[in-house]
């Protein structure tokens, strides 16, 4: 039997998805950070900031960043690690993955960069002081398999941080509305040529785990000490987790 799961509001067989969310990110790659910026006010940043202050990465660490995409994440990780740590940069899609590299070799740090599905992490148990994941979990097929694989490689003692959309607070709800399903893909098509996939934005927000949900299943993955902070009214929310 073919299993089937969702891509936004659509219900597709998880083959579907794998191939569509691939073309999304195919396609938005080369405007991914402008976008990026201009969508979110610029607000990306303060989520990520507060995200890497909460890594608390300390020289020498072993650190992986999962759907790295552009490599924000990677870049901050690998300042902060230095010379004696070990910073990984990957994502399952080739042309995010290029960016990202590029990125990163433009400021002069040379970090390993891998395509690979956070699925199936080709790294030993027990590996990494910290893992970390900003906004891709969303897009994944078994975010289930996919926490379990970021428990596994996490060294007892290290931590997860899950940086994701999530659930606004009531008040703003309908403003987020208007603005995700009219502003978002008019952007999309006037920026990047591309109004479908900023449609698929929106949705998979829509369709992703609230805050309670996501660290109930960080929870059901084996983490420990899940805590969220909700960032601007909930738009985002970082969760983390400890692997004791
Ligand atoms: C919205 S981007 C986030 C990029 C970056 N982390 C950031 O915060 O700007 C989502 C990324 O998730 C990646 N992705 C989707 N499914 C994945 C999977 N199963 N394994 C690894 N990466 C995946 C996509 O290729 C894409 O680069």
């Amino acid at each position: 039997m073919t299993n089937t799961t969702h891509f936004g509001y659509k219900t597709v067989t998880e083959e579907e998805k794998v191939h569509k969310v691939a073309e999304v990110f195919h396609s938005v790659a080369a405007k991914y950070d402008v976008m990026n910026d201009l969508m979110s006010a610029g607000m990306h940043r303060l989520w990520k900031a507060f995200t890497i202050g909460q890594a608390a990465i300390r020289p020498g660490f072993k650190v992986l960043d999962i759907a790295g995409g552009t490599g924000d994440l990677a870049k901050a990780f690998a300042k902060r690690a230095g010379p004696t740590g070990e910073v990984w940069l990957t994502d399952i899609n080739e042309s995010m993955l290029r960016v990202g590299r590029d990125r990163v070799l433009n400021t002069g740090i040379s970090t390993p960069t891998l395509l690979c599905d956070a699925e199936k992490l080709p790294f030993p148990d027990n590996y990494f002081d910290r893992v970390s994941v900003a906004f891709g979990l969303r897009n994944m097929t078994h975010k289930d398999v996919a926490l379990s694989e970021m428990r596994r490689v996490l060294k007892p003692g290290g931590k997860l941080l899950v940086l994701e959309f999530s659930k606004v607070c009531e008040q703003l709800k309908k403003p987020y509305d208007v603005y995700s399903f009219s502003v978002l893909p008019w952007l999309g098509k006037k920026i990047a040529n591309d109004a479908e996939s900023y449609r698929y934005l929106a949705e998979s927000i829509r369709m992703h785990p609230d805050q309670d949900t996501l660290k109930q299943m960080m929870q059901d993955a084996g983490l420990s000490r899940v805590q969220y902070f909700n960032l601007t009214a909930g738009v985002a929310a970082l969760h983390t987790g400890i692997k004791l």
